[in-house]
């Protein structure tokens, strides 16, 4: 089977002269969870603009199922949800304009709408403010939006920066609740962050990113022997570290 997501010999950044990422490589296939780590600035935001169709690469290409986004621009948009790093919504829109406008957007209607809906607001503890404003949110509170957003699309191809900063520890818990469970109906989930030990244990495989290119790939026994660790019982964490460190010694 085709993968969701296939990123081939992408080279990109924000200037011609100076590109950010380099030769990178690697695949998100349908019931998949992946992990994308590295410190910071070492290019997991501007690899996920670049999946988003928000940069053109400069080498390579970038495939969203099985097209290029110059391809068939509605068919690549349609394939995924992102939830980025910090919320982006209208202030002047409540939650629920908010899912009603996703809805829309991803022809969720009628009686599947509403119980996507209802369940969502449930689990995030949103239905109290399902009328409240955007703006009188909390940080937290947007970022669960943007989360039940994407939820309620279903997309086959779930994009996430960093979801987890601002969330209470419920909230946490009900988004990998829903990314397992979307995960084993199908949908492949790319999530770039910094807490390695939640991305060990909720990852299927784990992409290291270093000074914009790939250092390592693959599951925890492959990122350990990327790193050249014997261990077998070493964490992400510890593997991680070793890849990254050495040039910061
Ligand atoms: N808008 C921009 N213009 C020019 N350079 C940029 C821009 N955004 C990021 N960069 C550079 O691109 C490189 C990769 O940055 P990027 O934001 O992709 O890192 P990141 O891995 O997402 O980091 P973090 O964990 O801090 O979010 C860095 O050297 C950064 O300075």
């Amino acid at each position: 089977m085709e993968p969701i997501l296939q990123v081939t010999g992408l080279q990109g950044g924000y200037s011609p002269k100076r590109p950010v990422l380099h030769d990178i490589t690697f695949e998100v296939n349908a019931g998949e969870m992946i992990g994308l780590i590295g410190l910071n600035g070492a290019g997991k935001s501007t690899t996920i603009k670049h999946v988003l169709g928000l940069m053109k690469p400069q080498q390579g290409e970038v495939k969203v199922s099985g097209v290029q986004l110059e391809q068939d621009a509605e068919r690549y948009r349609s394939a995924f949800a992102y939830v980025p790093e910090s919320p982006v919504l209208f202030d002047e829109l409540t939650v629920e304009e908010h899912l009603h406008l996703t809805g829309q957007a991803y022809n969720v209607a009628g009686e599947v709408y509403k119980a996507r809906k209802e369940r969502l607001l449930q689990e995030f503890q949103m239905a109290p403010k399902r009328k409240a404003f955007a703006s009188h949110l909390s940080k937290g509170m947007k970022q669960k939006v943007m989360i039940m957003n994407a939820l309620l699309a279903e997309p086959p191809l779930y994009i996430i920066d960093e979801p987890f900063l601002g969330l209470d520890p419920l909230g946490i818990r009900s988004l990998l609740e829903r990314l397992v469970e979307v995960k084993e109906r199908g949908s492949a989930i790319l999530m770039s962050s910094h807490i390695l030990a939640t991305v060990e244990a909720y990852c299927d495989r784990y992409i290291v990113l270093h000074q914009g290119r790939i250092v390592a790939q693959g599951t925890l026994e492959h990122i350990r022997q990327a790193a050249g660790m014997d261990d077998q019982r070493g964490t992400l964490e510890d593997a991680f570290y070793q890849l990254v460190m050495g040039d910061h010694r």
